[in-house]
């Protein structure tokens, strides 16, 4: 058997003790795969005595994360610290310059700077593997890079963030509280560290730009997402989804439109009946549509020690293997540079929650503003009278297909109005 490969892993947090399992218990079957041991030689523990659950015996601990970046005994950096700068990129930057190989989970930072540091791989001849930083345990990278390489991607949508998810698939369920049910999330290891770049999109927006990357050969575009969270999703929103025979969702998706590449994630109605509706939990699901291939789908656990260790690992192996492919499908130095499309340019049905005094006129005003619009209705979802004090009621409205411009207009317009107590919920609804 060939020489061992040796790892150094920054971090032994969630994901970093979860790979260092994997390592250890399929030690030998790992080996028989690659031609070669998978042997970790050091890891970066900021707190040497804590027990996390996984034999460290024979890994050497550094305290400075760095140290495994410039140690000569160590041929591929695993940095899953986090975090969109400092230690983070240092660790990776440095162990590039180094000549080593790097495997991250870091999203946060690739999305962010992931074209400079595939450009910096490329020119070293090292291989970056990041297939734990997109919806976990889901090989969707190596699927966009090799299994359907041969495509022109028609678009792509996905669930990205397991804690959303969770969240979301907890409250239709139980009925029990947004912040309750994060607390659990966080408990579980599925959140990040600020577990606002979950509930407010950030997170799957990082996902999403990479995803968008290698499945159309553009450089890492993250400010191009539009993005929004699902703090506003209520209860009510929920039960209103299902009445509509709708799921809400968290979904990244883009697409090739006249107008460019159109990146957006925010909560969407999907259909019960779409794949996607039933995908539960802490479960992410991307499909993709090729033009050869048409529509796949691909689902597994985005979160969690065991599935994101599953992707670390798929990576280390392909370092073994010697697989090195450019990041993003292409070479960092040809990537194409084509225009987004605005999220004003995006064309699509909405739903809009309003919550207005019970007076005879409020639905008029509302209607008008919309046909001042051109936006045209397709169904209202109004139930009996107001019964609490406050006189308020919910009322639901679905519309047709229209430009998103026009229903932002609209938007305006009805918010002014004197009849409405709150501000209105809308939600873009997905024909998938
Ligand atoms: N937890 C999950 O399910 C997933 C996490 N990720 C990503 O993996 C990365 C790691 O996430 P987790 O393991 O969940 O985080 P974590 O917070 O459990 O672990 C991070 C570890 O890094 C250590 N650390 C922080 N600063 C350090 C420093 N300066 N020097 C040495 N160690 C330092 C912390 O002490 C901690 O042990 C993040 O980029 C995250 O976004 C990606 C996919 C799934
Ligand atoms: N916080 C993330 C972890 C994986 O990337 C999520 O909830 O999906
Ligand atoms: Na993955």
């Amino acid at each position: 058997m060939s020489q061992p490969i040796r790892i150094g892993i920054a971090g032994l947090g969630t994901v970093g003790a979860g790979t260092v399992k994997l390592l250890r218990e399929h030690a030998e079957l790992l080996a028989l795969r690659c031609g070669r041991p998978l042997q970790v030689v050091a890891a970066s523990a900021r707190d040497r005595k804590k027990d996390r659950g996984v034999d460290l015996a024979g890994i050497r601990l550094e305290s400075d994360p760095l140290a495994l970046a410039t140690a000569p005994d160590i041929d591929v950096v695993v940095e899953v610290i986090g975090g969109s700068d400092g230690v983070a990129r240092q660790v990776i930057e440095t162990a590039i310059a180094g000549g080593k190989h790097v495997v991250t989970a870091n999203k946060a930072l690739l999305a962010l700077h992931g074209s400079t540091i595939a450009a910096q791989a490329e020119a070293k001849g090292v291989i970056l593997g990041f297939e734990a930083a997109v919806a976990g345990g889901i090989p969707i990278i190596k699927a966009l890079r090799e299994g359907l390489v041969g495509n022109r991607v028609k678009r792509l949508y996905g669930i990205l963030n397991g804690t959303c998810n969770y969240i979301l698939t907890t409250m239709r369920e139980s009925g029990r509280d947004f912040a309750d049910v994060l607390a659990d999330a966080q408990k579980l290891g599925y959140a990040e560290a600020d577990p606002s770049f979950d509930v407010d999109g950030i997170d799957a927006a990082h996902k999403l730009a990479l995803l968008t990357a290698v499945a159309y050969g553009r450089p890492v575009d993250f400010a191009g997402v539009y993005v929004e969270g699902i703090r506003k999703v209520g209860a009510l929103d929920i039960r209103f989804a299902e009445e509509l025979d709708c799921r809400i969702k968290l979904l990244g998706l883009a697409r090739e439109t006249e107008h460019g590449i159109e990146q957006r994630v925010h909560p969407c109605l999907v259909p019960k009946t779409a794949p996607i509706a039933s995908v539960d939990g802490v479960f992410n699901a991307v499909a993709v549509e090729g033009d050869f291939v048409g529509q796949t789908m691909f689902e597994g656990r985005g979160a969690g020690a065991g599935p994101t260790a599953s992707a670390v690992v798929a990576d280390l192996v392909a370092v073994a293997r010697g697989h090195g492919l450019p990041a993003f499908v292409v070479p960092a130095a040809r990537l194409a540079s084509s225009p987004g499309s605005p999220i004003e340019r995006h064309r699509g049905a909405y739903y809009l929650r309003l919550m207005v005094l019970d007076r005879p006129g409020v639905i008029a005003d509302v209607t008008a503003a919309l046909r001042d619009e051109q936006v045209s209705l397709e169904s209202m979802l109004q139930h009996g009278r107001a019964r609490g004090p406050d006189d308020t009621v919910p009322v639901v409205l679905t519309t047709h297909v229209t430009e998103e411009a026009a229903m932002r207009r609209a938007l305006q317009r009805i918010a002014g109005l004197a009849m409405l107590r709150e501000k209105p919920i809308l939600i873009r609804i997905e024909d998938l």
